[in-house]
């Protein structure tokens, strides 16, 4: 009976049809491994706190709250689109949002970052959380925001849609907050491994039914952030995160050509994954996003050559002069080629980095990869 759960109401089929046409389809077109007339690009963080304006909005809001208020989160997308040229908005949200519909209470606290109040403390708490199937419904303010957005882009740029992945997300509700080690979530994976795989489970239910809600409610590319990649080797990725980014991929691919909706390319963003590359250029997503830490060349080694890719310019190399921005910019775009290439940052915005660097940046991607 799957498939009846999955029916999409018919106004989501008005809103498929009824989005503005594509103007710009620079990004969807690269990460399809078409050509380009010059290399796409946007930014991670590109909405948050290095834009004045954002900060202006974030100083009336709770963070979440701004998640949730559909014209907040929309407001807050399109702003760096107002000041760059860039090619892709991504929805302002948070991969937390995924706990929080499970049941777990989620604070953003400044200069702190996310706090669970009460973290998982041990396989026994898996009994709390709610089923990932009733998650979605919780948020219906995200596939709003995102309808919203798609809407007010009138085509200009390419939408994507984001959630965390499993290992991520296990990670930050075990751990309640930030970690250098991570040693209380990598301590599930030895001591409780059969209810660390039914925590991803759980997680990885939860969040195709999120990524194929984002799809009908209008994203047009999904990334799935491994953020955390960094904390496994070789092996704990193998047994706790692939798998699980595999079931991500299959199932979002097979229910989205269930429901009639185009095929919808697939960003993977394994940070600090670099020793995984080649097992996870086994899946199915179309394109990888590569960290700073990795050259580019070895990057398409490991890959191999029809996967595309995105990234990599250490973020913090935007606080160098503009000139150095440029030279930074040029000698990436040649190592990628201007073919199956994102141009990005290899992870994300700063709140202390200037916009203006951030124009450079675009404005040297643009200039560097024309036909
Ligand atoms: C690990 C992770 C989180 N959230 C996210 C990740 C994966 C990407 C990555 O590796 O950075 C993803 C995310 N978070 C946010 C976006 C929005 C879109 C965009 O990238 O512009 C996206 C894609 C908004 C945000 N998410 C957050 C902010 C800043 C918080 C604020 O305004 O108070 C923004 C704009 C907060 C957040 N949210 C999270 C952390 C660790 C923090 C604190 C760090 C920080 O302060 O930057 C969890």
């Amino acid at each position: 009976m799957d498939h009846v759960f999955h029916k999409p109401t018919p106004d989501i089929f008005v809103f498929q049809s009824g989005f503005p046409a594509m103007v710009n389809d620079r990004l969807l077109r690269a990460a399809r491994g078409e050509e380009v007339d010059q290399v796409p690009v946007w930014v991670m963080r590109q909405a948050g706190r290095y834009l004045p304006e954002f900060r202006e909005v974030r100083a009336k809001h709770d963070f979440f709250t701004m998640c949730q208020t559909p014209s907040l989160s929309c407001q807050v997308t399109l702003q760096p689109l107002d000041r760059f040229p860039l090619d892709a908005a991504i929805i302002f949200s948070d991969i937390l949002v995924i706990p929080q519909a499970l049941g777990m209470e989620v604070e953003m606290r400044p200069g702190e970052g996310p706090v669970f109040p009460s973290p998982l403390r041990g396989p026994e708490d898996l009994s709390l959380l709610a089923p990932p199937g009733d998650a979605c419904t919780k948020l219906k303010y995200v596939f709003d925001a995102l309808t919203l957005t798609r809407k007010e882009l009138k085509g200009k740029a390419t939408l994507i849609g984001f959630s965390g992945a499993p290992w991520t997300i296990m990670a930050y509700m075990i751990e309640g907050k930030g970690s250098k080690t991570m040693s209380n979530a990598k301590g599930w994976l030895y001591k409780h491994r059969e209810a660390s795989h039914k925590l991803l489970k759980i997680i990885t239910d939860a969040t195709v039914h999120y990524l194929v809600g984002q799809v009908q409610a209008g994203a047009q590319v999904l990334q799935v952030f491994e953020s955390h990649a960094e904390h496994l080797g070789p092996q704990l990725f193998r047994e706790f995160a692939l798998p699980y980014l595999k079931q991500i991929c299959d199932q979002v691919k097979e229910q989205v050509q269930r429901l009639g909706l185009p095929d919808i390319p697939m960003i993977v963003f394994p940070k600090g994954g670099h020793y995984a590359l080649k097992d996870v250029a086994a899946l199915k997503y179309e394109v990888i996003g590569i960290d700073w830490t990795v050259d580019p060349t070895l990057a398409r080694e490991l890959v191999g050559p029809t996967k595309v890719l995105q990234g990599n310019l250490d973020p913090c190399a935007l606080y160098s002069d503009q000139k150095s921005i440029d030279a930074a910019v040029k000698d990436m775009v040649q190592k990628f080629g201007r073919r199956r290439y994102i141009a990005n940052l290899g992870h994300g915005m700063y709140p202390d980095m200037n916009p203006d660097h951030l124009a450079a940046f675009v404005q040297a991607v643009q200039k560097h990869s024309k036909d």
